[in-house]
């Protein structure tokens, strides 16, 4: 089942630059060039690309956090030029995003308290999101008592507490052991098809694109970076990656890797 999207795009990006240093610095060095997307409301789109290709340059742009040099980015109508509290970004490491002296609870509180949210209201909120994550009863701890899923939760629930259109996930589940990866997995997909968030996803783990994404969008090796494909992912969910249509579907996109990286460029 999939997620009822809304008719309008949320993000729209068309040839967009990013490079760095200039003419003083010598010649431009561009990061990514010349990309073009369009994300749909409540979709769930993975950017997926080989290691150092502009994947997160890419989210942090659409995040607001990194200036563009060339080209449009606009979330709905306005074009994208600072964070805003309608985008969220869930980091690789749940350690530099947490506060290590605040509670899990206190931790998920926060941005609803900096939004001067009424006490029992935030409370609600909290605790509707920390269930949601799984970490009902862990609600006293502090992030040092938890493990490094246990922390990825909390990131998780303190976004969703904020109430973001937009999750910004860059690599979320990159650090964590195998199994520990798969559940977070399972629960993202579903707290997405729950919630209704227009999620971008970046990882280059193929097998994690195809398990969450209704689209991949795979970006070329840098520089000069840019989107060469657009897979579909018809399939229903939760996903089953030893079905025969979901390894089909991994052979194809490996192979434009593989080709890729032995040619030394995208086609
Ligand atoms: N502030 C900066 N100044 C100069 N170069 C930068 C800067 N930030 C990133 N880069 C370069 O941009 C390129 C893309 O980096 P980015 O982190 O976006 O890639 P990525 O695809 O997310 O990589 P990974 O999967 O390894 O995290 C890299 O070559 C990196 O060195």
């Amino acid at each position: 089942m999939s997620s009822a999207h809304s008719a309008s795009s949320v993000i729209t990006i068309e040839g967009l630059d990013k490079s760095y240093g200039g003419p003083k610095q010598g010649s431009l060095h561009y990061i990514i060039k010349d990309v073009d997307l369009v994300v749909k409301g409540g979709e769930f789109f993975v950017l997926l690309g080989p290691s150092g290709c502009g994947k997160s340059t890419l989210l942090n742009m659409i995040a607001g956090f990194v200036s563009k040099t060339a080209g449009q980015l606009r979330v709905g109508n306005v074009e994208v030029d600072k964070p805003g509290r309608d985008r969220a970004v869930v980091f690789q490491q749940a350690d530099s995003s947490l506060f290590p002296w605040l509670t899990v609870l206190q931790n998920v509180e926060f941005g609803l308290k900096m939004k001067k949210t009424p006490k029992e209201e935030r409370r609600r909120i909290s605790d509707r999101f920390i269930r949601m994550v799984g970490l009902s009863g862990h609600e006293n701890k502090f992030p040092r008592e938890l493990s490094g899923g246990m922390k990825q939760r909390v990131q998780l629930a303190r976004v969703l507490a904020n109430d973001p259109a937009i999750l910004l996930m860059d690599e979320p589940f990159g650090a964590l052991d195998a199994m520990t990866r798969r559940t977070m997995q399972k629960e993202l997909s579903q707290i997405w098809r729950e919630t209704n968030k227009t999620v971008i996803f970046v990882t280059h783990d193929i097998q994690e694109a195809i398990l969450l994404g209704e689209r991949i969008a795979v970006m070329s090796a840098g520089p000069n970076s840019r989107i060469t494909d657009i897979y579909d992912v018809p399939m229903d969910y939760p996903r089953d990656a030893t079905a025969p249509e979901f390894q089909a579907l991994q052979r194809r996109i490996q192979s434009h890797f593989e080709a890729a990286l032995e040619g030394g460029a995208y086609p």
